[in-house]
């Protein structure tokens, strides 16, 4: 008997129908029309690119599951998306993507150290109850190269990076330091090498940890008094990817801990993947043998990106939500939001919100008063209340102490920078900005304001905090 498309979306529908709630049926497998067969490839037209991420998100495991009992262990999958252009006035049409059936890579096999005691391994990256340990990666799968797009400001961390996938702990790049300001594109990259030496060296442990986690674990195991587990938890892995290095900052023991697992892996011939918002040099309160360890392989720095690619990764990020925007808007969004990746997928959104919302198709004029909107609650969010706050939670001083009259020296720090900051930042009056933090006239916010700019010109660690808080509170 020959296969049709219909028949086999039949079979396939009984058995999902079998195992799902019935009202997820009808919502997400009703609307979904067969399309056609070619060998074990199946083809169904679903109404939306919603839709088709929808079901890849949610249901792949029981399409995948129902095809092969259908087409056997090779089935394929391929959407054929109906795209809705009406509000361009033109037909519809369909574009066809293959089942990526992303799920997380799966969990690594790696043999314990004999002085490893499983039992009181406490990491939470280890699934317990098993003779090998198995690690979670925390690699997110959606962060690929293949959606990581290149330009000026990426090009040398982009290819390290590639080259690092290619022969991890086999290049000079080792470690590999990757800078730059937010929403940058940072971590993005680094899961994007994690992703690719798991493809291409299944074999290899790799782990993605934030600096904050690290930290916290850290903490943990000296509470539990298991820190011997946890160096040799992280000992055993061959690309250590850490997100956020300057988070080490002002934390010695911390320090001390992550100097003794990168000398190990990095002795091994292990890969290590550093990111930063700063360059080694420029942190602030690292140790000198750490930082000049930072320096041993190579520091690239993410830059923001320029026109060219600002507009490939909007034309990029509206293919993957299957809309479609005028060239006059697009080019208005590159030339206007030129920061970082992060506004620029936010204004998207925004302008999507707008649209949808009220129901207006995206014009130059809608996205303009959008965007203009956008750049003005930003500034009104800055209040000097959100700056003292920041500088406080910056140098570890309670509100209490910059609203007093201490003159100790790191709470007059923190005060004279929450002043300047606010002068910066606010159009408050040097009598209104001095009222409101600690309760001092005039002349003592303007000496504050000259103190830091004298400051700032002369001592390279106080330029350093200047910089983090100014992205802290523009951030
Ligand atoms: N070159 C690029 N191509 C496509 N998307 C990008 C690119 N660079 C950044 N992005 C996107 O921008 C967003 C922010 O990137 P990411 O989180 O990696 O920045 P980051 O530098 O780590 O920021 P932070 O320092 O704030 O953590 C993500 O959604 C990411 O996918």
């Amino acid at each position: 008997m020959t296969l049709t498309a219909n028949s086999v979306w039949e079979n396939c529908l009984n058995y999902i129908k079998d195992n799902i709630p019935e009202d997820a049926f009808s919502t997400w497998f009703l609307p979904i029309r067969p399309a056609k067969i070619n060998g074990n490839i199946l083809t169904i037209q679903v109404p939306s690119k919603f839709f088709y991420e929808w079901l890849e998100e949610h249901y792949i495991k029981i399409l995948k599951s129902a095809l092969q009992r259908e087409l056997g262990s090779e089935a394929k999958l391929v959407y054929s998306i109906l795209m809705d252009q009406k509000s361009q006035g033109r037909d519809p049409y369909t574009v066809r993507i293959p089942s990526s059936n992303k799920e997380k890579p799966q969990p690594q096999e790696v043999d314990t150290p004999i002085q490893l005691d499983k039992s009181r391994l406490m990491n939470p990256f280890v699934i317990p109850g098993l003779q090998k340990l198995k690690i979670d990666s925390q690699l997110n799968p959606n962060y690929t190269f293949d959606n990581f797009i290149e330009g000026e400001s990426n090009r040398l961390a982009r290819a390290a990076g590639r080259a690092i996938s290619k022969r991890p702990g086999g290049t000079s790049f080792n470690p590999l330091f990757i800078y730059g300001g937010v929403g940058l594109g940072k971590t993005h990259l680094v899961h994007a090498i994690g992703l690719e030496v798991k493809e291409l060296h299944p074999d290899k442990t790799v782990l993605y940890v934030s600096t904050e986690k690290f930290t916290q674990q850290f903490i943990e195991a000296v509470k539990n008094n298991n820190q011997n587990d946890f160096i040799h938890f992280y000992q055993m892995i061959d690309v250590l990817i850490m997100d956020d290095i300057q988070f080490l900052s002002g934390k010695a023991k911390t320090q001390e801990v992550f100097f003794h697992i990168f000398n190990h892996l990095h002795q091994r011939g292990n890969q290590i993947i550093l990111t930063s918002d700063k360059s080694p040099a420029d942190i602030q309160d690292m140790e000198q043998r750490l930082i000049s360890r930072f320096k041993w392989g190579l520091s690239a720095d993410l830059q923001n990106p320029d026109y060219n690619t600002r507009l490939e990764i909007l034309k990029q990020k509206l293919e993957k939500d299957g809309i479609i925007f005028p060239d006059e808007v697009m080019d208005y969004i590159a030339q206007n939001i030129d920061t970082n990746v992060r506004e620029l997928e936010g204004s998207l959104n925004s302008i999507i919100a707008q649209a949808t919302l009220n129901k207006r198709e995206i014009t130059l004029e809608l996205t303009a008063r959008t965007l203009s909107k956008l750049v003005q609650t930003a500034r009104k969010e800055i209040s000097i209340d959100y700056i003292q706050k920041t500088v406080c939670e910056y140098f570890k001083v309670s509100m209490e102490d910059i609203q007093s009259k201490t003159r100790k020296r790191d709470v007059v720090q923190a005060r004279q920078l929450a002043m300047y900051f606010a002068k910066q930042y606010t159009k408050a009056s040097l009598a209104s900005i001095g009222s409101q933090i600690g309760k001092r006239d005039h002349a003592t916010v303007l000496h504050a304001c000259k103190t830091v700019k004298n400051l700032q010109e002369t001592d390279k660690a106080f330029r350093g905090y200047i910089e983090d808080i100014s992205r802290k509170i523009s951030d």
